[in-house]
């Protein structure tokens, strides 16, 4: 390969990171992912964020987003040019100035047990202690196993994996995490989604980029990274969490998954959960959606037209699902 002249080359794209190894990990992909797909050069940007200096529990800090705002700060500050979030961190209400520009091809969606002794969900001893931070995961916890302590833990997730080995006979956490870590082998128990539904958007990324820098060469840069399959999944199960007016801690949850076919099919299943374990509300539906090389083609010729002919329907579906959810009593079964 030949350098370009120094004159020529345009300034590395700067992409702003939180600091824990997770947030390094994920933005290391993405930035070179980005990389490949614009043949630009990366650089990542540190950015400390009140979510990692806290160890307060996460339900009592000052509500939605405090892993995304300091990143978005510095994004609209001018510090770095794209920022890397994980999406089920991300509040669902728009950021002025800033846009989602990219949602990549996203990991497992699951959520995980992590046990002593090889342990399942099953055959974790009666009264055994398990750790979550997520009101979501201890609600449906507590609805297949109403004997067990669940108990509210922090940090990130080799602190919580130890305490496994400590005081904990085990932990729930996002596969997509262990497996950006490298650490599936702690793995004991891959929960589906009828025994515990994800967080909306759990093991997608969002690469965020200023509004005002979409219709330039950084928007397309980082446009190449996107993923239709994981946009119109996430834009469901979002929709969802910004219908029922939850935030990314409320015991809600929403999973969705798109099925091929002629036309293909985008199927939903959202819940919401009662703390105590008591209560839940699960509902299912779906609906047809454009082919992959349908959207290709009309991204091509009327990219203008995708949000009318493509995106609404899986926000649609979202909403539909939690309107009924909420004229069932959703909001007093999760006590929104
Ligand atoms: N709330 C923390 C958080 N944010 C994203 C992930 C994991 C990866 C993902 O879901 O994208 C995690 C850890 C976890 O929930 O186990």
């Amino acid at each position: 390969m030949t350098a370009p002249t120094p004159a020529t080359r345009p300034a590395p794209l700067r992409i702003g990171t939180r600091g824990s190894d997770l947030a390094l990990t994920q933005t290391t992909t993405v930035a070179e992912a980005i990389g490949a797909a614009s043949g630009r050069d990366v650089e990542l940007v540190r950015i400390r964020t009140e979510g990692d200096r806290s160890s307060a529990s996460l339900s009592t800090l000052g509500g939605a987003g405090v892993f995304a705002a300091a990143l978005r700060e510095a994004l609209l500050a001018g510090e770095c040019d794209v920022a890397v979030h994980s999406l089920k961190d991300l509040p669902t209400v728009p950021t002025p100035g800033l846009t989602v520009a990219a949602l990549p091809h996203r990991a497992d969606a699951r959520d995980v047990l992590c046990a002593r002794d090889g342990r399942t969900l099953a055959d974790l001893p009666q009264g055994a202690r398990v750790g979550t931070g997520s009101p979501r995961r201890a609600a449906q916890l507590r609805r297949h196993r109403p004997d067990l302590e669940v108990l509210d833990i922090r940090g990130n997730v080799e602190t919580r994996l130890r305490r496994t080995e400590e005081d904990l006979h085990a932990v729930v956490l996002a596969r997509a995490g262990l497996t950006r870590l490298g650490l599936l082998g702690r793995v004991t128990e891959t929960l589906g989604p009828d025994i515990m539904l994800p967080a909306p958007g759990q093991g997608a990324l969002a690469v965020e980029c200023r509004t005002e820098d979409l219709d330039g060469p950084l928007g397309e840069s980082v446009r190449r990274i996107d993923h239709v399959p994981t946009r119109l999944a996430v834009l469901a199960e979002r929709a969802v969490l910004r219908t029922l007016e939850a935030g990314c801690t409320a015991p809600v949850g929403a999973y969705a998954t798109l099925h091929d076919g002629e036309p293909a099919r985008l199927e939903l299943r959202a819940g919401v959960f009662a703390p105590d374990g008591g209560e839940a509300l699960v509902r299912t539906a779906s609906t047809a959606v454009p082919t992959e090389a349908d959207v290709a083609a009309l991204a091509e010729e009327t990219p203008d037209a995708l949000d009318e002919q493509v995106w609404n329907h899986a926000v649609q579906l979202g909403e539909r699902v939690a309107e009924e959810m909420l004229a069932e009593g959703a909001a007093k079964v999760a006590g929104l």
